[in-house]
């Protein structure tokens, strides 16, 4: 049961749910959060003094950008000077901590060499909100620091919490001590009488420890303690109404109704085992001989010498098989433009939000729920297809970079027939959506069955020579490393904590696609490696391929409810010098450690944002993985979803993903969209999966793969890494290269 209240009042931060979960976890209280620029408020200091008569205290978070602007605090800044009758306690965390040293007489600077994602040992006073609290050990991240006009302690002792005149408002309550370069860092403080604290670091980060969330009870009794002695006017009970919700009220929905006369799809299926010397793509060559008024869409998981190439995350291999009667549903963000047809017709057309479209989506796979399958297939049948980087900026209100009418930037297609094989278990299901399908399951099981390898693995040659391939454009050594010092420009001045910086390269070639996957899967096989060939039976001009071979996974759901993340970030090139030892090694430096702290962190708050999800937690954190060229640092994101929700507002809630951003996200790929010169990344730091009908999805991250649009002649290829103030230039010119690298090799341009 809950007894307090607590305003959360966000900065458009990346790790705002993880300190409402701490507030939640670690109190009883309930927490309402705003965004500091709140149109019922900005503009109404009336309404915001008596909103605020409703809440016991005030959490004022992180965010990007500096105190000393409004725009970056906004109704942050007006905490401090509120007048005497509305006076609350409030904590400030890292960017709400610097604003309230600002208004009392510190000096807000840049530190020598930022701190973002690192975890030090601080020394407090152990008195105040440090009472009975133990050896403290936190996350930073910050570029910025607060110094009170005392100065910053010359020595260790009594001086570290001595103001330097009686005037001084700003108390020091803690320091990190631990960083040469920068010297004494003011960890937290208190306001002289008023019921101000504040931290500059992250107590809600997954690495600060146990000993860090002492504070928070500590602040609230304090907090407690002070409405009883001397609040003005004592918190009063607000009808929740009398404010509205801060959001825009919704407009009827523009979208049509998904529903479908078919609620309940019924899945028939056969299953048997694979020969051993069956391969998937001679399974995809021999499923086009037999449905050849079908497309195929496939997502690999590879194998070595007869294993998925990772264990965990590439047991499957999935067929989509669909013919011309099949739902499309396309979007394209630069007209907002959602368009739902099927066997040439158009069934929809309206304008939408890209997070309208992904709810459509949701709505559609509740009316064509099954409630049986073959057990061991994590898909019978569903929507399959990708969400467009652009789109998922959509998602997060950052404006995208304009596309043409020819490029969707989602598309899915209704999936009824399919085969699934499972590399482990030797089995393969051949599935069905469509009644009285019989005789299609049994014809497709002995193609199957009969699909083996030919004796030489090779594509067939092609009748006549192909012009030479070649490169049309391609980032430059010197420009890429001056974008790289530009991120680093806004690391330093706290716009961002880091930013994944990407380029892309385009390639002329006129190698059949199929051909260039089979180049890729044999070049890096990868769990999620896929090969998508979407075409519009309304306009021919429209229309995308994709061969991937990504080792990532963004998220799935089972039909069980159990949610996973899966970032990866850390990148060590294989060469013969590098041994598992070495790369190691070089992962586990701050650097890469750092890298990778900031996705969990960014992750666990995407997630913890999602009414229907719970128990956010991280079951393996900063995990070293090998792939064919590079080793990659993997961290594992879990929750669980409750009985009977679908796992696609997840989807929603975590767009674009976090691993192709940075961190605050919606600031990160704001300034990423002008470094980038505007150019759109299209389907490379997008999502491509599967929603299944038994309740489950899947979706990787598009990365390390190339995609070419219908009505382009060209192949585009990104490729990119996470900068961060301890990042190189040239390190991150090697980083991309060696991600770019196997590509490159495909299509016969290294
Ligand atoms: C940006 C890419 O990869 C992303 C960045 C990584 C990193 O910074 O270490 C690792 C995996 C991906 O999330 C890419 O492959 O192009
Ligand atoms: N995490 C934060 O709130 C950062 C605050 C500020 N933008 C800085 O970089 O110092």
């Amino acid at each position: 049961m809950s007894t307090g209240r607590i305003l959360f009042i966000d900065a458009h931060d990346s790790f705002s749910n993880n300190i409402t979960s701490l507030l939640q976890e670690s109190l009883q209280v309930s927490v309402e959060l705003i965004h500091i620029d709140d149109p019922r408020f900005v503009l109404n200091d009336d309404a915001f003094h008596v909103f605020l008569q409703q809440f016991d205290a005030v959490v004022a978070g992180p965010g990007p950008g500096h105190p000393a602007n409004p725009e970056d605090v906004g109704l942050i800044g007006r905490l401090w000077s509120l007048p005497e009758a509305h006076g609350l306690p409030v904590l400030g965390i890292c960017l709400g901590f610097q604003s309230l040293a600002l208004a009392f007489g510190a000096k807000v600077e840049r530190l020598k060499q930022p701190r973002h994602g690192l975890v030090t040992p601080i020394v407090h006073c152990g008195e105040d909100v440090f009472f009975g609290t133990g050896e403290v050990v936190v996350t930073q991240y910050h570029s910025l620091h607060a110094r009170p006009s005392s100065g910053v302690p010359q020595s260790l002792g009594k001086d570290l919490w001595k103001p330097s005149s009686p005037r001084q408002e700003v108390l020091p309550l803690a320091w990190d001590l631990s960083d040469v370069e920068n010297g004494p860092i003011l960890m937290s403080a208190r306001h002289r009488e008023k019921p101000f604290w504040g931290v500059q670091y992250h107590p809600e980060s997954i690495c600060s420890n146990a000993e860090s969330h002492k504070l928070i009870a500590n602040w609230w009794h304090t907090a407690c303690d002070w409405n009883k002695r001397l609040r003005p006017q004592p918190p009063r009970v607000c009808n929740g109404s009398e404010f509205g919700s801060g959001i825009d009220e919704l407009a009827p929905s523009p979208l049509p109704s998904a529903t479908a006369a078919e609620r309940d799809v019924n899945v028939q299926w056969l299953s048997s085992h694979l020969p051993e010397t069956s391969d998937t793509a001679m399974i995809v060559e021999a499923l086009r001989r037999e449905c050849c008024d079908s497309n195929v869409i496939l997502l690999e998981s590879c194998v070595r010498e007869g294993l998925p190439v990772n264990a965990e995350t590439g047991q499957h291999s999935i067929f989509g098989i669909y013919g011309k009667d099949a739902t499309h549903v396309q979007y394209w963000t630069h007209t907002s433009e959602l368009l739902v047809h099927a066997g040439g017709t158009e069934l929809h057309r309206t304008t939408a939000t890209s997070s309208d479209v992904l709810r459509y989506l949701d709505d559609f796979m509740q009316d064509h729920k099954a409630s049986d399958g073959p057990p061991g297939s994590p898909f019978w049948g569903g929507l399959t297809g990708f969400v467009s980087y652009e789109a998922g900026l959509g998602t997060i209100e950052v404006e995208a970079p304009s596309t043409s009418r020819k490029k969707p930037d989602i598309w899915f297609v209704f999936v009824e027939r399919s085969v699934v094989v499972d590399h482990v278990s030797g089995r393969f299901h051949v599935q069905t959506l469509i009644n009285d399908d019989h005789k299609w399951l049994t014809a497709i099981q002995g193609t199957v069955q009969h699909a083996t390898r030919p004796c030489a693995d090779s594509p067939t040659p092609s009748p006549s020579p192909l012009p030479p391939p070649k490169i049309t454009s391609q980032p430059s050594k010197e420009n890429y490393c001056a974008k790289v010092t530009e991120c680093q420009s806004h690391l330093r001045a706290g716009l961002s904590y880091e930013l994944c910086l990407t380029a892309q390269t385009h390639i002329l070639a006129h190698e059949a696609p199929w051909s260039l996957y089979l180049h890729l899967r044999a070049q890096n096989p990868a769990p999620f490696a896929a090969y998508l060939s979407l075409s519009s039976p309304l306009d021919a001009a429209e229309g995308v391929t994709l061969i991937s071979s990504s080792p990532e996974r963004f998220l799935s759901w089972t039909r069980e409810g159990e949610v996973q993340f899966r970032p990866i970030k850390g990148t060590v090139r294989k060469d013969s010098n590098m041994t598992r030892e070495k790369a190691e090694a070089i992962l586990k430096s701050p650097k890469e450690q750092a890298e990778n702290l900031m996705i969990v962190d960014l992750i666990r708050h995407d997630l913890g944002g999602v009414p229907n999800v719970s128990n956010v937690h991280v079951p393996e954190l900063m995990q070293v993985e090998e792939y064919i060229s590079l080793y990659q640092l993997v961290s594992v994101i879990s929750g669980t979803l409750s009985p009977n929700s679908s796992g696609i507002p997840v989807l929603v809630a975590s767009l674009p993903p976090g691993s192709m951003t940075g961190a605050p996200k919606k600031r990160s790929c704001s300034l990423l969209t002008v470094i980038e010169n505007h150019e759109p990344r299209g389907l490379y730091s997008g999502v491509l999966g599967y929603m299944d009908v038994g309740g489950g999805g899947d979706f990787s991250v598009i990365i390390r793969s190339a995609f070419k649009y219908a009505d382009e002649s060209v192949w585009r290829v990104g490729a990119g890494g996470a900068v961060t103030v301890l990042s190189s230039a040239e390190g991150e010119w090697e980083e991309m290269g060696a991600k770019r690298e196997k590509l490159l090799k495909v299509f016969g341009v290294a």
